[in-house]
């Protein structure tokens, strides 16, 4: 049986639970639960810290895990990314009072606070810097430098709100993107279980990208229709009883539906119809 562990909390926990959902595979119910097999798949998932994750993947004792990219760095343990899944996308970033610091080398003989120590002192060596020390809070860590406990900070910024709260600035390069991933052991056997599950989650993301695109126009428009919607293969064209209009059906990426749709009627095609895709194999 596959051992797949999903988190528990935080801004991972509904997206992924949702995701493997979508999937086709049992998730647990509001009431909560600590492990569930589905038996269907043949999985037994376990509900875990998302700082926790990356150990047990790591360690072996389970196949998979969804955590996020920082958070893996931040472990240090013997786990890999497999499959990029798209949602708590974040920046992490140094920061700090404005005009205090301007580049990563400022960071030299200072006292930093983060929740994610390995990260940070894993940048801070690959950029040649040497800080006092790290401190290292579990949250809330913005306040550390009203409360004077270190000179910057690193931390999650996703919209910038929470730095713009207390005064603070970023500074330097980004030290790293994140967003959810799935992880498995470093170096581990294929198993035809786990490229099914990844095939599946992958299926539901590209899905999340895609609209399924259907309208009718005319035959001699049909050319320059399917220009607008050339489809990720080729578009389908179907006969209408009526004669001389088709019927079209093309796949479109999510972020032009609207314009595509746009394009589609100023062109004169009509019952323009857009559907989401809830998986697909592409
Ligand atoms: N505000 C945010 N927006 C997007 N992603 C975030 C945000 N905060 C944390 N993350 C990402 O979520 C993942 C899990 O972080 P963490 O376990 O700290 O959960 P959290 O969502 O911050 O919840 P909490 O702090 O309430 O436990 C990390 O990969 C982190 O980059
Ligand atoms: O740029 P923003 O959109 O403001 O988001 C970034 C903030 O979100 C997270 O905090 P969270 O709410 O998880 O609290 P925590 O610091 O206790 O983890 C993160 O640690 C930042 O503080
Ligand atoms: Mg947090």
């Amino acid at each position: 049986m596959l051992r797949v562990a999903v988190p528990n909390k935080g801004s991972l926990s509904g997206p992924a639970t949702a995701m493997l959902h979508e999937a086709g595979y049992t998730q647990r119910g509001k009431t909560g639960g600590l492990v569930i097999i589905d038996e269907e798949n043949d999985v037994e998932f376990f509900y875990l810290r998302p700082r926790d994750i990356a150990v047990y993947v790591g360690s072996g004792r389970l196949d998979l895990g969804i955590t996020g990219r920082d958070l893996l760095i931040d472990s240090g343990a013997a786990a890999e990314e497999a499959l990029a899944l798209g949602f708590a996308r974040s920046t992490f970033y140094f920061a700090a009072a404005p005009g205090t610091h301007h580049r990563v080398d400022d960071l030299d003989g200072q006292t930093i606070a983060t929740s994610y120590p390995g990260l940070v002192a894993k940048h801070l060596a690959d950029h040649g810097v040497h800080p006092a020390g790290l401190v290292r809070l579990d949250g809330a860590v913005e306040t550390s430098l009203r409360l004077g406990v270190a000179d910057a900070i690193a931390d999650v910024v996703e919209t910038g709100r929470t730095l713009a709260q207390l005064n603070l600035v970023t500074f330097g390069d980004p030290i790293m993107v994140s967003e959810a991933i799935v992880i498995r052991p470093a170096n581990a056997d294929t198993n035809p279980a786990v490229q099914r599950l990844l095939r599946r989650l992958h299926g539901v993301g590209v899905a999340r990208d895609y609209r399924i695109v259907d309208y009718i126009v005319a035959d001699d428009l049909l050319d320059r229709a399917v220009t607008i919607t050339p489809g990720l293969e080729s578009p389908t064209i179907s006969r209408l009883h009526r004669p001389g209009q088709a019927a079209v059906r093309a796949v479109v990426p999510a972020s032009t539906v609207q314009a595509v749709m746009d394009d589609l009627e100023a062109l004169g095609a009509t019952a323009i119809l857009a559907a989401q895709i809830h998986a697909c194999r592409l």
